[in-house]
């Protein structure tokens, strides 16, 4: 019988994104984006590896929508690729991109399957970035623009919008870090490009909700609870600013407060360039807060000037020696981390409704005698859902939960070697082989909850 029984209606799905699963990169007049150009730069991903092919869903799709419907998720959350609807950009709008996303929708709905289409999962057309990108203010327009261009072709059947995914990742890892598209390292521009992104959904919220009636509008962003390494001052400093460098700097504005003022204080000259009603497009309400969480951030004191922020992660292996076991990706396994962030979310931000629209992990899954078993992901959602299930009985409004990812895919600059799906990928033959955690997930669904 069900013990953690959820909410009537709870709206389980999977999540994937277009550059991770879609391939045909120059098919139908598809334009390139800043992801094609860093994964075909010598030395960017594991491998050298691209999305050239990646899961063949743009020819798949089919055969993927009939694998949702036989998971049984009521939702499924997936990205569109701008280089497909406005190859340059801006200007001209090729038909046979929304055509494509226009028949995956009507697919989706036919097998009542609920879409959250996320409109900027990393891909933005090289064109734009060609002109400065993320950096430069226009292409907060741009974004508004596409955002019209799409929400006017689905919007009468797709109902949940999210702006962005994961802007932290797209400004520091893409801008700071470099590890991801485009590949600067530079903290000014970081900044500025983290102040563009958000005053880009700020202007297409509105834009998104003149062409989709009675829609449903939000933003998904990459969020950690922030634990001291130990209990000494300047660790807990640490961690404090760090919690301000990961999340106060996107909830506090996106939740009407202004950024906040100890990271002003902190980035000094290196604060983002804003102009008059800046702040209010941003603060727009939103109808829920997506949340990606993967696993806590763990932050030490760090001295060196190099680092503004005085703040650093605890590496992965000293977090092992002290007892917690690791994904793939050198990630904590953490649920209770889960339940942390929403209690605070819930107290600090209350937002009015909450999807947790990305939670997995990477296991080496192998495939044996045609089966993929992989107990640790079972091990791993079990406790996560668990961990969500007691924030909702402590009255945290989580209206859903989106498992990464549907299949395995091009896990950026991992490129296919770190896999996250309940569905295996066998990059061969592009062979779709459910894994274990997907037949679990599905009894999960159909009764509702956790069985013990
Ligand atoms: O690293 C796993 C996932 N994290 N959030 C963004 C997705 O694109 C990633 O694959
Ligand atoms: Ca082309």
């Amino acid at each position: 019988m069900v013990e953690r029984r959820f909410p009537d209606g709870f709206l389980w799905g999977t999540a994937t994104a277009a550059y991770q699963i879609e391939g045909a990169v120059d098919e139908d007049g598809r334009g390139p984006s800043i992801w094609d150009t860093f994964s075909h730069t010598p030395g960017k991903t594991f491998e050298g590896h691209t999305g050239d092919v990646a899961c063949d869903h743009y020819h798949r799709w089919p055969e993927d929508v009939h694998l949702m419907q036989q998971l049984g998720a009521p939702a499924y959350r997936f990205s569109i690729a701008w280089p497909r609807i406005l190859p340059q950009g801006t200007g001209q709008v090729n038909q046979r991109g929304l055509d494509f996303y226009d028949r995956l929708v009507d697919a989706l709905l036919q097998a009542e399957i609920t879409p959250f289409v996320t409109l900027y999962h990393w891909d933005l057309p090289q064109a734009l970035q060609d002109r400065g990108g993320w950096a430069a203010r226009e292409t907060a327009e741009a974004f508004a623009a596409y955002a019209d261009v799409v929400a006017r072709r689905l919007g009468d059947r797709v109902k949940h919008w999210i702006t962005h995914n994961e802007p932290w990742v797209v400004a520091f890892v893409g801008h700071f870090l470099g590890v991801h598209a485009p590949g600067i390292q530079d903290a000014r521009i970081a900044i500025q490009v983290s102040h563009h992104l958000l005053l880009s959904h700020g202007h297409a919220v509105p834009a998104i909700r003149a062409a989709s009636p009675d829609a449903q509008v939000g933003i998904t962003l990459n969020l950690s609870p922030v634990r001291p390494a130990t209990e000494a001052e300047e660790d807990r400093l640490a961690a404090q600013r760090y919690d301000g460098f990961l999340n106060r700097w996107f909830l506090d504005p996106l939740f009407g407060r202004g950024y906040p003022q100890d990271m002003l204080a902190t980035y000094g000259e290196l604060a983002p360039t804003a102009q008059t009603g800046d702040l209010d497009a941003i603060a727009v309400p939103i109808d829920f807060l997506g949340v990606n969480y993967y696993t806590p951030a763990f932050v030490r004191y760090d001295a060196s000037v190099l680092n503004p922020l005085k703040a650093i992660l605890v590496p992965p292996e000293e977090l092992q020696a002290a007892g917690y076991e690791l994904t793939e990706m050198g990630w904590a396994i953490v649920p209770d981390g889960l339940y942390e962030l929403l209690i605070r979310l819930q107290r600090d931000f209350a937002p009015s409704t909450i999807y947790i629209t990305e939670n997995g992990a990477a296991f080496a899954d192998q495939l044996e005698d045609g089966a993929v078993r992989d107990p640790k992901r079972i091990a791993f959602l079990h406790d996560h859902f668990a961990a969500a299930h007691r924030a909702l009985q402590d009255g945290v409004p989580l209206r859903g939960y989106f498992v990464w990812s549907l299949m395995d895919n091009f896990e950026w600059a991992h490129g296919y070697s770190k896999r996250f799906g309940l569905i295996y990928i066998d990059y061969e033959t592009l062979e779709r082989i459910p894994k274990e955690s997907y037949a679990w997930y599905s009894e999960v669904i159909r009764a509702n909850g956790l069985v013990q």
